[in-house]
């Protein structure tokens, strides 16, 4: 029988972290869904980047690395009101899994009450290697390079993600010219 697991998280962006995580879990399952979270959000300090955007990174980055398609599902999932309910939207939208793989508490509770096996994954170099770490060094020009495999790189300069992030970081500049 095919082991499925499932991963959920808005990588904003995909970093290293996420690849090297992807590549533990499918040491240990046949084939992994990857949930896109928060599909709906973009063009915002914390969630920079469109559902289809995130497709790319992900889908580039996981070939550059030689995972082969067979092995993985990329699903882009918007957020919906109900924490109650999140659980049956998600299996809506995805090919049946066996087990659940994440860190954050309310994605564990939601799925552990549902039935689910949850696994927290181990977090690779979690000081760097996360979404905040990446999107404050590119506010800060700060070296966010080295935190993103290099095909995710390329999709950041095509967009120009770090003049998108840096814009919308901006304050408001009123019609007098002071700063509001
Ligand atoms: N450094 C890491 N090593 C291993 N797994 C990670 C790492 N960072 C994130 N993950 C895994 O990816 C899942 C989804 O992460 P998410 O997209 O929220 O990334 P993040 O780096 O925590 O983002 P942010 O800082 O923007 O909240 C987490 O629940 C965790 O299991
Ligand atoms: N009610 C809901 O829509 C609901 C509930 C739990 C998690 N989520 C989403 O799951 C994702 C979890 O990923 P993170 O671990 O990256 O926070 C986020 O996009 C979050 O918004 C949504």
């Amino acid at each position: 029988m095919t082991m499925r697991g499932l991963l959920v998280g808005r990588m904003q962006p995909f970093h290293r972290g996420h690849l090297q995580v992807i590549k533990s879990i499918l040491e240990e399952v046949d084939e992994l869904i990857i949930c896109i979270g928060s599909a709906q959000l973009s063009h915002s300090i914390r969630d920079p980047f469109t559902a289809g955007e995130r497709v790319m990174m992900l889908t580039k980055a996981l070939s550059e690395n030689g995972i082969p398609a067979s092995r993985y599902y990329i699903i882009p999932v918007q957020d919906i009101e109900c924490n109650a309910l999140w659980v049956g939207h998600i299996k809506m939208l995805t090919p049946p899994f066996d087990r659940v793989y994440s860190g954050n508490p309310l994605v564990q509770r939601l799925f552990s009450e549902d039935g689910y096996e949850v696994t927290a994954p181990p977090l690779f170099y979690r000081d760097r290697y996360s979404g905040t770490e990446v999107r404050r060094r590119m506010l800060d020009d700060g070296d966010w390079r080295s935190l993103l495999p290099e095909s995710v790189v390329e999709v950041i300069d095509e967009i120009n993600g770090v003049e998108r992030i840096k814009h919308l970081a901006k304050k408001e500049v009123s019609e007098l010219g002071g700063i509001s």
